[in-house]
């Protein structure tokens, strides 16, 4: 939401091929530095495989995806692409926190251990300060009074702000949430949006695939329709949703809204 200036990714010319399933058909998109870009889209639409690939949980089959500059999975050599090394895949990814539908937190560790485990475990953070910072991740994700609870003990949605609290440790420079509010109970999704906007106010910059229209129109600096793994259209949320362009766009606005 802060005042954008350079590009934090760039999607050129993105495939991506599962088999002879041709999933993303020339992607491209652009997300400033500081920006909420939402994607949306009917289900199958590859929202979630473009969002795996810009971390590189998946592979692409051509294009190029960059973050900060750093070809993203590859590195390049005589215009051709090499898969990187994993601890290299691995460095890149710890600059990119994911946040998915299920929060998969470990059901045998309390939150504030959930939370210090990567900064610990791959960044080699002492325990003291690691557990210093987690709590006040647990405090900015409203979870100050739960560091002790384990995930069982926490509803689906402050699991979910955990598992924010736990992608941000890592200190990411970008954030990824694939359908953050789609398993939770309609009276806690209000919860994990409010945590995804105070992230977007203090100027993360975020790719945010949603179905949450409210959240798109009023955090989303960018709305990126996709169907059938292109981009049909991009825009301001509010002049996308109340003016789309394309005839696809205007049929899913017209059965979602
Ligand atoms: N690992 C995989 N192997 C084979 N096909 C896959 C794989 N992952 C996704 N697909 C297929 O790719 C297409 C796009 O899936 P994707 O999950 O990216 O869509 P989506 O827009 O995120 O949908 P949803 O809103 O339902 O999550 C679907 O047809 C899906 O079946």
């Amino acid at each position: 939401m802060s005042a954008a200036t350079t590009d934090l990714v760039r999607i050129e010319g993105v495939h991506k091929y599962f088999g002879d399933h041709h999933v993303l058909s020339g992607i491209d998109m652009t997300v400033k530095e500081g920006e909420v870009a939402v994607l949306i889209g009917p289900s199958g639409s590859g929202k979630s495989t473009l969002l795996r690939c810009i971390n590189h949980l998946e592979s692409i089959s051509a294009g190029r995806i960059r973050v900060n500059g750093e070809l993203i999975g590859y590195r390049e050599k005589d215009g051709r692409l090499h898969e990187l090394h994993l601890k290299d895949v691995a460095r890149q990814r710890r600059n990119i926190g994911m946040v998915f539908q299920r929060f998969n937190l470990f059901g045998h560790k309390t939150a504030l251990e959930n939370i210090i485990e990567a900064p610990v475990q791959v960044r080699g953070l002492e325990k003291v300060p690691a557990k210093r910072r987690a709590q006040e991740l647990l405090d900015r994700v409203g979870l100050a009074h739960r560091a002790s609870y384990y995930p069982a003990q926490l509803s689906g949605g402050q699991q979910q702000r955990v598992a924010i609290a736990r992608a941000l440790a890592m200190d990411p420079e970008l954030m990824l949430f694939d359908e953050p509010t789609s398993a939770l109970d309609p009276e806690l999704v209000g919860d994990v949006l409010d945590v995804m906007k105070d992230l977007a106010k203090s100027g993360m910059t975020m790719i945010v695939v949603t179905h949450e229209i409210g959240f798109a129109r009023e955090v989303g600096d960018t709305l990126t329709f996709m169907d059938g793994g292109i981009v049909v259209e991009s825009g301001n949320p509010r002049e996308l949703i109340a003016n789309p362009q394309q005839e696809r766009t205007k049929s899913f606005f017209s059965k979602v809204l």
